[in-house]
């Protein structure tokens, strides 16, 4: 039984043109961990919100470790959202909290006796690499940190689902190895992660399942995908370079020198539930320290990040300011104001441009990575034409026209391989209580995930 299943799904927003989910049917079982791809305005946030019952969908079924969120009443919610831990790109810290405070305000809400909190804290701040930083406040720390505390946070009840919204959006290359680290760690303990993310090379690393979104339309479900595989593996030159960076294996961590953690005598004298989120948080340690990184995606990752690669990916690794065009957190009148600035500019290299190709006689023809540079926007909308894969097809787009239409969805199809057929019944799938809390429901989250942090 899938432990999340959307059959057929639709979501209008009321003031919407057009769905921003189409007819979406999609399974994840227990312990995947799915990168949610697409264009900016494909449905990835939709998907996500529908998932946390922020939204309702306009038709179709959506049950989530057995819960049919059809007959979710709202007394049920707060309980629902306790099972599922959320991460966002801009961290949604609460600001008048230390580190501590935000990580224990997620057990309080919930009720974890004093004793238990004083314990769990410490030992997840030392998974996510936080020592040190306990009583600093979200504007003392770097964006990464205060990533790892919002991780921190949504994982220190040891939820089976965390879905993650961009959760690299608004860091830097070495900063999101970190990151991915620690949500391998967590997957790897069997927690359910499902992460939108419009970071191509951390999809092409990773090689996760990888569910595309188009027009609010699921064009591509794929098992071990990549952002673009067409581009991923251009020729065989690159993919034998790729097959040794695997054997390399060097792992960089922003979080490694975690000592393992005693669970044994710290569960002792704990509520059942707490001494078994003790034990998960002891597992992700050890799966951070174990260096099982069995399918090598951290390691490419890291050996992505070290390389400074460039070419095709060089937009990727410049810096985070000129590439995250996409962020929520950026200045927009500073990105106005850039643009400005550079539509002067180019205005004065198109005179001399125009005045060389008199001379030369020739048209001028623009450089791919010029095309994806910031002025462009580097969403996948605005991306270098290029080939694409989808459903196995090469769909070759032609130089400057529209995305390709989407393909037909393969939903269907996945569900096929994927779907045991929709959950019977109330409860977790697997029969166990759902476990209590994720920080989900601290108050500042349920709100909105638009707010401001
Ligand atoms: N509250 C809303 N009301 C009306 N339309 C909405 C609302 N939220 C999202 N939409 C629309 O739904 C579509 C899907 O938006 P969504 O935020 O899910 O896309 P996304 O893939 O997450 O985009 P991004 O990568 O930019 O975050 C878009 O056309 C968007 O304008």
């Amino acid at each position: 039984m899938a432990l999340i299943s959307l059959e057929h799904v639709s979501k209008i927003y009321p003031k919407g043109t057009r769905p921003a989910l189409d007819d979406v049917t999609v399974h994840v079982d227990r312990g995947d961990f799915v990168f949610l791809v697409g264009a900016s305005g494909s449905g990835k946030t939709t998907l996500l919100s529908l998932l946390l019952h922020e939204e309702d969908a306009t038709s179709g079924e959506i049950r989530v470790a057995g819960n049919d969120l059809r007959r979710l009443v709202n007394s049920q919610v707060p309980q629902y959202r306790r099972s599922i831990g959320f991460v966002f790109q801009d961290y949604k810290l609460l600001n008048n909290k230390t580190v501590w405070q935000n990580v224990a305000f997620a057990l309080e809400v919930i009720g974890t006796s004093r004793s238990t909190i004083a314990s769990l804290v410490p030992k997840v701040l030392e998974t996510v690499g936080l020592v040190g930083k306990e009583n600093n406040y979200p504007h003392e720390l770097s964006g990464g940190e205060a990533q790892r505390v919002a991780i921190a946070r949504a994982y220190v009840n040891h939820p089976q689902i965390l879905l993650a919204d961009e959760p690299t959006g608004n860091l830097d290359p070495t900063t999101s190895l970190g990151i991915m680290e620690v949500l391998e760690a967590i997957n790897r303990t069997g927690t359910t992660i499902v992460m939108a993310t419009h970071n191509e090379e951390i999809v092409n690393s990773m090689r996760k399942r990888v569910v595309e979104l188009h027009n609010g339309r699921i064009v591509r479900d794929q098992e071990h995908g990549s952002y673009d595989s067409a581009l991923f593996f251009p020729d065989t030159e690159t993919e034998s370079k790729s097959k040794a960076q695997r054997v390399v294996a060097p792992i960089s961590s922003a979080v490694t020198g975690v000592g393992a953690i005693k669970a044994v005598e710290a569960a002792k004298n704990m509520p059942e539930h707490d001494a078994n989120t003790l034990h998960a948080m002891n597992a992700v340690v050890e799966a951070m320290h174990a260096d099982t990184d069995e399918d090598g995606g951290i390691a490419r990752l890291a050996m992505s990040v070290h390389s400074g690669r460039k070419g095709r990916y060089g937009e990727t690794f410049k810096s985070v300011e000129t590439t995250m065009t996409w962020g929520r957190g950026l200045d927009v009148d500073a990105i106005a104001a850039q643009g400005d600035t550079d539509a002067q500019a180019r205005h004065d290299d198109n005179e001399q441009d125009d005045a060389a190709e008199a001379d030369a006689g020739q048209g001028h023809i623009p450089e791919v990575d010029e095309r994806a540079s910031p002025e462009f926007g580097a969403s996948a909308d605005n991306a270098p034409e290029r080939d694409v894969q989808l459903h196995g097809e090469q769909i070759q787009r032609a130089e400057a026209e529209p995305p390709a239409p989407p393909a037909p969805p393969v939903g269907d199809a996945h569900g096929a391989r994927h779907g045991d057929g929709p959950a019977t019944g109330g409860g977790n799938d697997d029969g166990e209580a759902a476990p209590r809390s994720t920080g989900a429901d601290d108050g500042e989250q349920e709100n909105s995930h638009h707010e401001e942090q």
